[in-house]
């Protein structure tokens, strides 16, 4: 059954999606861009604080699932500038263990939504 997730802690859908979907045990996030879910502003100060502001963002998903990063089995990650990738993955390692990280694709891309700098989406496991 399809049960969706919805979190004032985590940035409001900018189009026609949910936050989340939990399915069978497996939660699939929306990519998250870095919008303040209490402003609702979208913040692009830098490239470490963009991509810091997302994975509070998807921190908040997972939690409304009573999940937490040790759950997450697969990552998106887009961005509109590989040169930022070291930068990315630094901040987008401190929230994992590096022993059990998730698999992840890392891709460029022309555009983001916002004109944002960097995207990510996660699917997460409850079992
Ligand atoms: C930001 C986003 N997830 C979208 O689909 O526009």
């Amino acid at each position: 059954m399809k049960k969706i997730i919805k979190t004032k802690h985590a940035a409001s859908p900018i189009g026609p999606y949910n936050q989340a979907v939990m399915v069978n045990g497996f939660l699939y996030t929306s990519g998250q861009i870095a919008i303040n879910p209490n402003t609702g502003e979208t913040e692009f100060d830098s490239i470490e604080h963009e991509t810091n502001r997302i994975m509070k963002s998807l921190e908040a998903i997972l939690s409304k699932a009573k999940l937490d990063f040790s759950h997450v089995i697969k990552a998106s990650i887009f961005i509109s500038d590989m040169d930022n990738f070291t930068k990315i993955n630094e901040i987008y390692g401190s929230y994992f263990d590096d022993e059990t990280a998730p698999a992840r694709e890392t891709v460029q891309v022309a555009r983001l939504p916002k004109d944002a700098n960097v995207e990510i989406s996660l699917i997460a496991f409850q079992g």
